[in-house]
C-alpha cells in the first residue's frame, strides 16, 4: 500500500479533486487521498464534484428568502405537523449537550411517500413527503432544491463506492447497507445561524453525525464550523467554493470497526452582520439493516494503516449508541425523538415515555 501520508495530526482539512476520477492514474491517486482522510481525519473537501453549480448557485439565492418568508407561513409547515419529523423548527428550538443551539432551520428529504401501515415498525413511520412552503411566496424553490437533492444522492451513492474501493472491498462493498431506491430517503436541511449578542456563541454544539456520509454546502462565506483532531483541539473548516464539505458519520464508523473516523465538529455562530447559511445533507442507510448483522471484511494491509493512526483523544461530542441493538432506522427515530420532543410527543407518545420518562423541559436536546 504506498502512503505519501504522514499519520500525523491535522491541522486542516484535505482537498480531493473529484475530477481525478477521469483517468485510471488520477483515480489511483484520489483512492489513495480518499483512505488517508477517511482512516486519519474523516472531513474532507470535494472539488470538481458532479453536482450542477447552477443549481447550487440558484439554491443559495433562495435561502435568504426562504427564511425571510412571513413567520405565519413558516409556522404553518412546521415540524410538530409531521410524523416524518419533515418541515419548520424556530430558533432557540434545540440543545446540544444542555446548552441552546442559536439556528433556525427547514428539515427536508428526498422524495418518499408515507408507507407505514397498521403493525409494521414505528420507525417506517420516519418515510413520508416533506412540507413545502407556499409556491406562490417562494416561486421554483421546490422545484430547485428537488433537482439538487437528487444529484447531492447520486454523488452520496458514487462516493459510498469510492469508499468501498479505497479500502479495498470492490466498488460494491459497501451495497449491502442501502435498500432498493423505493425504501430509501435521505435527509437534508437548510439551516440558518443568526449574528447573536451576548457570550453564548453555539450554533450548534459538538456532536457526530450518526448515519454514513454527510454532505454539506456551506452557502455564505463565513467560518463558524469546526472539526475536532486526533489530539481533541479544534480545526476551522472555513467555506471553500465550489466544494463539498464531506464527513463520516457514527454508522459508518461502526462498520468499519473504526477504520473510517466519525469526526466531532461544531458550529460557532457568525461575527459580523449576516447570518452563516448551510446545507447538510445526511445519507441514510436501509432502515431495517442492523449493523451488527453485517461483518465487512479488509484486506490486513488496510488493517494495519489504523494502527498507524495512534490514538483518538476523547472529544467533546456524546451520542449514539443503539447501534450495536437496534436496526438504524429505529436508531435515527430515537435521535429525532431526542432533538425534537415536542415532535414526538405528539406523533410517538409511547417512545416519548420511554426517552423521556420524566418529561422534558420544553426543549429538544439535539444530540
Ligand atoms: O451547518 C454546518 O456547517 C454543519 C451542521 C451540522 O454539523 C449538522 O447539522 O449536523
Ligand atoms: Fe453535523
Amino acid at each position: 500500500m504506498t502512503s505519501e501520508f504522514s499519520s500525523s495530526d491535522f491541522s486542516s482539512i484535505p482537498v480531493l479533486d473529484y475530477s481525478l476520477l477521469d483517468s485510471p492514474d488520477g483515480k489511483s491517486k484520489f483512492l489513495d487521498q480518499l483512505r488517508h482522510a477517511l482512516i486519519n481525519v474523516g472531513f474532507l473537501y470535494l472539488s470538481n464534484h458532479s453536482v450542477s453549480q447552477t443549481d447550487i448557485d440558484s439554491l443559495i439565492t433562495y435561502i435568504p428568502k426562504l427564511f425571510a418568508l412571513p413567520p405565519e407561513s413558516k409556522e404553518k409547515i412546521k415540524m410538530a405537523n409531521s410524523e416524518h419529523f419533515l418541515g419548520y423548527s424556530r430558533l432557540g428550538a434545540e440543545l446540544t449537550k444542555g446548552a441552546v443551539d442559536q439556528r433556525e432551520q427547514f428539515d427536508f428529504a428526498t422524495k418518499h411517500v408515507s408507507r407505514w401501515k397498521e403493525g409494521d415498525p414505528d420507525h417506517y413511520r420516519l418515510w413520508g413527503p416533506c412540507q413545502w412552503p407556499d409556491e406562490k411566496l417562494i416561486p421554483g424553490f421546490k422545484d430547485v432544491l428537488e433537482r439538487y437533492l437528487d444529484q447531492v444522492q447520486d454523488l452520496s451513492y458514487k462516493f459510498s463506492s469510492l469508499i468501498a474501493e479505497s479500502f479495498g472491498l470492490g466498488p460494491d462493498g459497501l451495497s449491502e447497507f442501502y435498500d432498493t431506491p423505493k425504501l430509501m430517503q435521505h435527509r437534508a436541511k437548510i439551516v440558518k445561524y443568526p449574528v447573536v449578542e451576548g457570550s453564548n456563541d453555539q450554533g450548534v454544539g459538538p456532536h457526530y453525525d450518526a448515519g454514513f456520509l454527510t454532505l454539506l454546502l456551506q452557502a455564505s462565506e463565513h467560518r463558524g464550523l469546526q472539526v475536532q483532531n486526533l489530539s481533541g483541539q479544534w480545526i476551522d473548516a472555513p467555506p471553500v467554493p465550489g466544494t463539498f464539505v464531506i464527513n463520516l458519520g457514527k454508522a459508518l464508523e461502526f462498520v468499519t470497526g473504526g477504520l473510517a473516523r466519525a469526526t466531532s465538529h461544531r458550529v460557532l455562530s457568525p461575527k459580523g452582520s449576516t447570518p452563516r447559511y448551510s446545507v447538510p445533507f445526511f445519507q441514510n442507510i436501509g432502515l431495517n439493516v442492523k449493523l451488527t448483522e453485517h461483518v465487512l471484511k479488509f484486506p490486513p494491509e488496510i488493517l494495519a494503516l489504523k494502527n498507524t493512526r495512534g490514538n483518538v483523544a476523547a472529544t467533546d461530542s456524546v451520542n449514539f449508541t443503539e447501534f450495536d441493538r437496534e436496526p438504524s432506522g429505529k436508531v435515527n427515530l430515537i435521535g429525532r425523538v431526542k432533538s425534537h420532543p415536542d415532535v414526538a410527543e405528539r406523533h410517538y407518545p409511547e417512545l416519548f415515555k420511554q426517552v423521556f420518562p420524566n418529561g422534558y423541559a420544553g426543549k429538544g436536546s439535539a444530540y
